[in-house]
């Protein structure tokens, strides 16, 4: 985990008011028309012009800021200077951005395991001993370790009933009052959702300077991993579409349909864990916060990954739930190129996969940036369109200018439709 300096290392940022003149050279002024109109006209590719295409550069501006960070690691505010944490409280049209002052009851935290009307378990109610863990994990037995995130380690277990998990365990180090309030802010999440597409929560466990969280463990392994191919197979398109639309289902329903809408802020191909038939959960929600009901933002720290981070909210602290749409976007660009949003190796102009990728696809050659380990087709060749022109407008500079997570779970679905539609495999056509 690193600091965010306000973007890469750089002056603190000037928090700016709507009105500022500065934003009127956002991509988002040149692309108002652009990206609604896109929306209904999804996939029309080819050159763009090179007014378009200046004016969509700027939007990559952070992006690079970023790409300047030290690899591809978590921002957090653990580093944050004091002087940057006051400016970061805005007063027009900001609520209040603590997950404690707007949280529910922690009551039923340490309760036994408590069922709905349908019998189904309450996410976080089954409450759990630190011996019962121990066992389950072979007392976090390197072994059984899968993740390493910046807030702690991820150890596979196995309940007596045989049940499979996954147990998130705090790092305990000199950052233990913030990774206490990331945990906090973690179980207060997991307790008001459930979705099919979401990491299911069992509970939480505090003792003896222990800090665990218990979840489903989800066996296939983390998305970044499969466009590594690190198990060797090479993860097609199709499940790449599908994959895309069960991470937009689940970002909806965080967004639109839990009972608090909830902003992940950390949408990463790390956080999309997959199951033995490639169906994505989202996981992580270490810096999810309660988005604002009754304001258009809250005013908080900036956290999340670098490479991922929108860049509005980088510079003015504001966060609604379109910072995860941008870093929706990032990721579909990953789907397709299979490359990190940052990639520092690489020539300067390739290094901000995203900026690349859309300096490609406005040229009208979005196909040299498919995955090589893909065998572009018809099917693919269109689908890669009409995706970069989505990815398009959940990039855009300011947050008015790209669509909702409902949006984007709908064009990806007519996307996959005519995928479908096209993609007929060679052997039934002989
Ligand atoms: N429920 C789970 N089931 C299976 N594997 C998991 C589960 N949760 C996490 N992992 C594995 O552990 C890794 C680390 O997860 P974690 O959420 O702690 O950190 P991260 O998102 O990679 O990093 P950071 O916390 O810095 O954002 C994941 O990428 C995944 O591979």
């Amino acid at each position: 985990m690193i600091g965010s300096r306000g973007g890469g290392g750089g002056a603190a940022p000037r928090p700016r008011r709507r009105s500022d003149p500065g934003d009127s050279r956002d991509l988002s002024v040149a692309t108002t028309t652009e990206s609604y109109n896109s929306e209904r006209s999804v996939g029309s590719g080819g050159g763009r012009g090179t007014a378009f295409l200046d004016a969509f550069r700027s939007c990559f501006v952070s992006g690079e800021a970023q790409a300047r960070s030290p690899e591809t690691s978590s921002l957090s505010d653990d580093f944050h200077p004091s002087q940057q944490l006051s400016q970061s409280i805005s007063s027009q049209g900001s609520s209040s951005g603590s997950n404690f002052e707007m949280r529910r009851s922690m009551k039923g935290l340490y309760n036994p395991m408590h069922r709905n009307s349908s019998g189904k378990e309450i996410p976080g109610s089954t409450q759990f001993s630190l011996p019962q863990i121990q066992k389950a994990t072979k007392n976090f037995s390197p072994n059984l370790k899968i993740g390493q995130g910046g807030s702690g380690t991820v150890y596979k277990g196995q309940l007596n009933d045989g049940t499979l998990i996954a147990v998130k365990r705090a790092k305990k180090n000199v950052y233990d009052k913030h990774m206490g309030r990331e945990f906090r802010n973690e179980i207060e999440t997991l307790q008001c959702i459930e979705h099919l597409n979401l990491v299911r929560f069992h509970g939480y466990l505090e003792f003896g300077g222990e800090q665990l969280i218990i979840v489903e463990y989800v066996p296939n392994g983390n998305l970044r991993e499969h466009l590594d191919c690190v198990n060797g197979k090479i993860l097609e398109f199709s499940l790449r579409l599908d994959i895309s639309i069960d991470v937009a289902h689940a970002v909806t329903y965080l967004h639109t349909y839990s009972d608090h809408p909830v902003i992940h802020r950390d949408i990463k191909s790390s956080n999309i864990l997959l199951t033995n038939n490639c169906r994505a959960k989202v996981a992580d929600f270490g810096f999810a916060k309660l988005a604002p009901t009754d304001a258009s933002h809250v005013s908080t720290q900036v956290k999340g990954t670098a490479g991922y981070l929108d860049p509005e909210y980088l510079r003015t602290y504001q966060l609604n739930e379109k910072s995860d749409v941008y870093s929706f976007g990032v990721l579909l660009v990953e789907l397709i190129t299979g490359r990190r949003p940052i990639e520092p190796r690489r020539a300067i102009v390739e290094r901000v996969t995203a900026k690349w990728a859309m300096e490609k696809f406005v040229e009208g050659n979005a196909i040299q940036t498919l995955d090589p380990n893909l065998e572009a087709t018809d099917a693919i060749n269109l689908a890669v369109e009409k995706t970069y022109e989505l990815a398009l407008q959940c990039l855009a500079t300011t947050k008015r200018n790209r669509p909702s997570m409902r949006r984007c779970a709908e064009i990806l679905w007519s996307i996959r439709k005519d995928f479908r539609e096209l993609d007929i495999p060679t052997a039934s056509l002989n």
